[in-house]
């Protein structure tokens, strides 16, 4: 197993942001978090990303969180946060470069090369950083994570936050199917939060959905993506209709976003610690 997460709680204030999670990831699988605004699903990756406290256990291949030393976790383990600001003026390659490992070629690198040509930010190579697009900006961003552990031996872990939020559909596509691919050809372990249901449906092997800081569903695209389960889940009435491409897509409804959506979560789930 390359991630083990056990009765994972996170507390923050006078909150208990994150309850008793527990959850696991094999090489190779794509795994990706669904749930409501404020649900927790950052809060759980900064956790699982050694980024805030947390009680409980979170185990990567085999062994606690904090034994791991940190030049291990800097090769086996890379985190993309929602929001990553950069306003130093290096160039798009200069900062997919910061990824690679110090043993990584000085001259030319051809992982910085592949990872800029995958990510179609090859022709801004020589741009300053701060002069680029929100979508490609967040592409650099990923192609910067993805450096740090493209030629990495043994297992490695990959943690994504919303990393299509700012792309138009055609980058979203691009994205995913490279995420996809990496997960399948090199064993790549990936839990990506994500709000586009459909790219879920498309991409992951499996869907967790937090509510209110809870895990309260965990299944295939089929299993989870019920009009059933979104309304209980999100507040949203939707169709949901099987594709000949063998995933369900999700059609929601005009005018079908009752009042229950503003009502607090399911206060079992979330109390002050
Ligand atoms: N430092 C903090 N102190 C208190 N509460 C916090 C703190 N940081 C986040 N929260 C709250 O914790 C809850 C969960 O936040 P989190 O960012 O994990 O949600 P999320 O599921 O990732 O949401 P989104 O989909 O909007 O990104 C939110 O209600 C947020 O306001």
């Amino acid at each position: 197993m390359v991630l083990s997460v056990n009765s994972v709680s996170v507390s923050l204030g006078r909150s208990r942001i994150v309850n008793d999670i527990d959850c696991y990831l094999r090489a190779g699988e794509l795994l990706m978090l669904l749930g409501p605004n404020g649900a927790g699903k950052s809060t759980l990756l900064k956790a699982i990303s050694g980024d805030l406290p947390y009680v409980g256990s979170v185990r990567l291949a085999g062994r606690e969180l904090g034994q791991w030393r940190p030049e291990w976790l800097a090769r086996q383990r890379a985190v993309m946060p929602q929001r990553v600001e950069v306003n130093f003026p290096l160039t798009v390659e200069e900062v997919v470069r910061l990824g690679r490992p110090k043993t990584a070629s000085v001259g030319s690198d051809p992982v910085v090369d592949q990872l800029m040509s995958e990510l179609d930010i090859g022709h801004l190579r020589h741009r300053l950083v701060p002069a680029l697009s929100g979508g490609e900006q967040q592409r650099l961003q990923l192609a910067r994570v993805l450096a740090q552990i493209m030629d990495s031996p043994g297992d490695r872990l990959l943690l994504l936050d919303e990393c299509t939020s700012a792309l138009d559909p055609a980058h979203q596509q691009m994205v995913l199917e490279l995420v996809h691919r990496l997960a399948k050809n090199q064993g790549i372990a990936v839990l990506a939060v994500v709000h586009d249901l459909n790219l879920a449906a498309q991409f992951a092997d499996r869907l967790l959905v937090m509510k209110a800081g809870c895990l309260v569903h965990e299944g295939s695209a089929r299993e989870v993506l019920t009009p059933d389960l979104l309304e209980a889940v999100y507040g949203f009435t939707a169709r949901v209709i099987e594709l000949d491409e063998g995933y369900p897509m999700v059609v929601p409804r005009r005018g079908g976003l009752p009042n229950a959506y503003l009502a607090p979560g399911n206060p079992s789930c979330r109390q002050a610690s």
